[in-house]
């Protein structure tokens, strides 16, 4: 089922959440939904969920608006940090209604993934620690194989190796059983391998869309003598500098920037990563798209 923001903007009283997003998810495809605090990652997660509903503008899923449409949401999964799950049931039923909503659900997934994350079916909701919280959400998430899957932030409280399982397990889940899966994260360099697609916003607008492949080709990060890299530099975008004594350090983002040509200058050249491109970026002034 493909996704479809066509023009949308979400007020909350005198704030602009969205602000004339047009994007679009496409099947079986892994994004990374990027951007700074407040960017209003949540609130595109929530319309895209059904949640809320838009001020101006079309989401449509698969066609359909999803806003009260259980046909849609049945094959629509959010978790987020908060998925507050009922505090009197035991984790056994929490599972027990999600298999009953969502048509895919795997109990198998289900199993092996209890397992993993050492959760105990008959344990009541009420006594979970914030990270076996986190491992039922994520439970739940994948063994729905719902056609659109997403996380918001997904592992508080999980632990650096549980956070990794999270990652294989999804990546394995994936491989085996497609889906269209969307990660909004502030822990980039953790997960950016995952990504096949970037998209990052800010200030309610979307400023970048990107096969994460190119997002890492358009970047050099550069280190040498001033002058250097200065000359290296001419006619492409300096997203981030900093001199000392004669030296600098950039970052430089655009269209393909060889590393080779910058070595042979006697330049120390590396890809940047996912991580500081979104950041340096989602820091300058302006609101220049480059998608
Ligand atoms: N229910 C609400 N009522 C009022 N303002 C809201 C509401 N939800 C979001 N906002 C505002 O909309 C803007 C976007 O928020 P949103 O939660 O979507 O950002 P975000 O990118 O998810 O941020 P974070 O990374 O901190 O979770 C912010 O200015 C926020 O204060």
């Amino acid at each position: 089922m493909n996704v479809d923001f066509q023009n949308v903007t979400k007020k909350f009283g005198s704030t602009t959440a969205l602000d004339g997003v047009t994007v679009q998810f496409e099947e079986n495809k892994i994004y990374g939904l990027l951007g700074k605090n407040g960017a209003g990652k949540t609130t595109l997660m929530q319309l895209l969920a059904g949640h809320i509903l838009p001020t101006s503008g079309d989401v449509r899923i698969g066609g359909d608006s999803p806003f009260n449409n259980r046909d849609v949401l049945r094959n629509l999964c959010l978790i987020n940090e908060s998925s507050n799950f009922k505090r009197r049931l035991k984790v056994k039923d929490v599972l027990k209604v999600a298999a009953m909503f969502y048509p895919s659900w795997s109990h198998e997934t289900a199993d092996r993934l209890l397992q993993t994350f050492s959760l105990r079916t008959n344990q009541s909701t009420k006594g979970l620690s914030k990270g076996m919280e986190s491992a039922l959400g994520i439970i739940i998430g994948l063994a729905s194989r719902a056609k659109v899957t997403i996380f918001d932030e997904p592992y508080i409280g999980l632990d650096a190796s549980a956070r990794y399982m999270f990652y294989d397990v999804l990546l394995e889940e994936y491989e085996e059983y497609p889906r269209t899966i969307i990660l909004s994260t502030h822990l980039i360099d953790e997960v950016s391998q995952l990504f096949e697609e970037v998209i990052v916003l800010k200030d309610g607008r979307v400023l970048l869309q990107q096969p994460a492949e190119n997002m890492v080709q358009k970047s050099i990060k550069v280190s040498g003598k001033s002058s250097v890299v200065d000359e290296f530099a001419k006619g492409k975008q300096v997203i981030e500098e900093k001199s000392m004594m004669g030296m600098k350090t950039a970052i430089l983002y655009g269209e393909y920037i060889s590393l080779d040509e910058a070595k042979s200058l006697g330049l120390e050249a590396e890809r940047s990563t996912i991580q500081d491109v979104m950041v340096h970026l989602t820091n300058m002034e302006g609101g220049k798209a480059y998608a």
